[in-house]
């Protein structure tokens, strides 16, 4: 079976969650943009619930919401933030190690349109994607910058494909 074959077969409602890993935002002293943008495209794309929540960029904090996500159903997670290079950036060495599966490829495609949006400055992000499996269940995580514009480039990816990555995940 082919890659259209695939996604004409694969589910096409889900539960989903944002995350966003943000110090500022998590204090209440700056709004959360790019975190309201996802779950306002996502309900339009017709995924009608879709979980909230905002962290600080604390590895303990950013697990614990990720497995909250899991234990409230949720089938996509999205995080937004802490994937860049400072010290404070912890979102991908949190989450990696959860993963079955790191799906490489959708950091690949994310730095490939972000360089068509932002240049070479492209490179300062660690976004990626992988599977969680755990109680009989899979769960896809996508690990975007927190930036609206990444939000915005992410959320494409993502409304493309996280049917198709469900479905191989859950195999
Ligand atoms: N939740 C958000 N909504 C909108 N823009 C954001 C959000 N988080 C980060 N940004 C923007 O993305 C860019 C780079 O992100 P970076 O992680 O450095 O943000 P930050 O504001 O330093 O994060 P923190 O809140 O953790 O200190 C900055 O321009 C920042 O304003
Ligand atoms: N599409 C897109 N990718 C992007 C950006 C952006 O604005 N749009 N910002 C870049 C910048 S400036 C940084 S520092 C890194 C990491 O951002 P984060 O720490 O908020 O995750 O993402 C990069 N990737």
């Amino acid at each position: 079976m082919g890659a259209e074959e695939h996604k004409r077969r694969a589910p096409k409602k889900f539960k989903f969650a944002v995350i966003t890993v943000s110090d500022t935002a998590s204090r209440g002293e700056k709004e959360d943009k790019s975190g309201k943008f996802l779950v306002e495209e996502l309900k339009k794309a017709g995924h009608e619930r879709v979980l909230y929540k905002i962290v600080p960029d604390e590895k303990i904090e950013i697990i614990g919401a990720v497995v909250e996500a899991f234990e409230r159903g949720a089938e996509v997670v999205v995080t937004s933030g802490g994937t860049g290079i400072a010290s404070r950036d912890v979102t991908i060495e949190s989450i990696r190690p959860l993963f079955d599966k790191e799906l490489t490829g959708f950091g690949e495609i994310f730095r490939l349109l972000s360089y068509e949006e932002i240049g070479t400055a492209a490179v300062m992000t660690r976004a990626t994607a992988g599977i969680i499996r755990s109680s009989g269940r899979a769960m896809a995580i996508f690990c975007l910058p927190g930036s609206l514009g990444a939000a915005k480039t992410g959320v494409k990816i993502i409304l493309k494909e996280a049917g198709h990555v469900l479905k191989h995940g859950r195999e």
